[in-house]
């Protein structure tokens, strides 16, 4: 008979393992048999079996979200239960945790501290859509917000690309100023003072702000260049310009969960042209030449 043994695994673990590298090849893999598997339909034969998040609102605070998946080729049996309170101070926004079940018998096998795993794993995700969806290689990459996912954007992305100069923008310019002088390393950021100076001239953009409304206009994008869509991941949250989400060309993580989370896209009323999985998998095209927006929402793979 099976023993039980839950082992934990800390974020200080995760943290020194799980690099940009071995997350971008994870996270494009797994959005590839996402988007083949007929995910979230409940076939008992679907080879990854991920459901849109349910989502438990805390009244005004803040709220749960509560991501299965299954995977079959990796025999994965997991679920992350995240939580986002945007109002915290000194603490962060985000905390998760995530539980590993034996795929064969259901005994649970892992808890992991989901914290670090988000916070590279949705950086990893808008590096796999820029790879494929920028125009060339992209030189300047523009930040809008500078929280936890400024970082890791900027980490992640400045570990891939060979980036000329990074471009950053907060709603409070302090915290833009303090984001470029946080390292030496930091040579090639410049705070802006307006959203708009920080994304005009720039080949990829990345909105990952807490704000409701939008925080980039249509005007504002160079054409041809690629925006990361990060935040609003709420019905009535938006981050982009609607003139914007309708005049690019729009590709998500999955096409369930953009339909029912993506307030860009509903309030927007945007046509989705793929999922990003479909272009990794070869059956559409990766438009590179328009401008492209990859609105991600966070779908959760994690690596072997
Ligand atoms: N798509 C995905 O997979 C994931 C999306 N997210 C989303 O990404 C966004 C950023 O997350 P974190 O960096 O962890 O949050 P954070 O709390 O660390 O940073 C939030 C940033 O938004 C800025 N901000 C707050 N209110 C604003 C407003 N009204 N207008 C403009 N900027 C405003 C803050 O100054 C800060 O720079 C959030 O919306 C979060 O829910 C987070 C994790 C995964
Ligand atoms: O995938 C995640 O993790 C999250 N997505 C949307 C916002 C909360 C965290």
């Amino acid at each position: 008979m099976e023993q039980k043994s839950l082992e934990f695994i800390s974020a200080e673990k995760i943290g020194s393992v799980l690099t940009y590298k071995l997350l971008v090849d994870a996270v494009e893999r797994g959005l590839g048999l996402f988007s083949q598997s007929k995910a979230g339909q409940g076939a008992a034969t679907s080879t990854v079996d991920q459901p849109v998040r349910t989502v438990v609102n805390v009244s005004s605070k803040g709220f749960l979200g509560c991501m299965p998946v299954y995977v079959e080729a990796d025999e994965l049996l997991v679920t992350k239960l995240v939580t986002f309170f945007p109002k915290n101070k000194n603490i962060p926004s985000h905390h998760a945790v995530i539980v590993v079940f034996h795929a064969n018998t259901g005994v649970p096998r892992a808890l992991l501290d989901g914290e670090i795993i988000t916070t590279r794993r949705t950086a990893a995700a808008s590096v796999v859509a820029t790879k494929y969806l920028a125009n060339g290689n992209p030189k300047i990459l523009a930040i809008l917000g500078c929280g936890v996912q400024a970082e890791s954007h900027y980490e992640a992305f400045s570990e891939t690309f060979h980036l000329e100069q990074v471009r950053i923008w907060n709603h409070t310019p302090e915290r833009a100023k303090e984001f470029v002088k946080k390292s030496e390393h930091r040579h090639n950021c410049v705070a802006c003072d307006s959203a708009e100076e920080a994304v005009k001239e720039a080949d990829v953009v990345v909105t990952v702000t807490s704000s409701s409304t939008p925080v980039v206009k249509a005007q504002w994008i160079k054409p041809g260049a690629h925006l990361n869509g990060v935040g609003a991941c709420r019905p009535d949250m938006a981050e982009i310009d609607p003139a914007l989400m309708k005049s690019a060309v729009v590709y998500v993580d999955s096409r369930e969960g953009a339909l029912k989370e993506s307030g860009d896209i509903l309030l927007s009323k945007a046509e989705i042209y793929a999922e990003i999985g479909e272009v990794v998998n070869g059956t559409k095209t990766a438009l590179r030449d328009k401008t492209t927006v990859f609105k991600s929402l966070g779908e959760m793979f994690l690596p072997q």
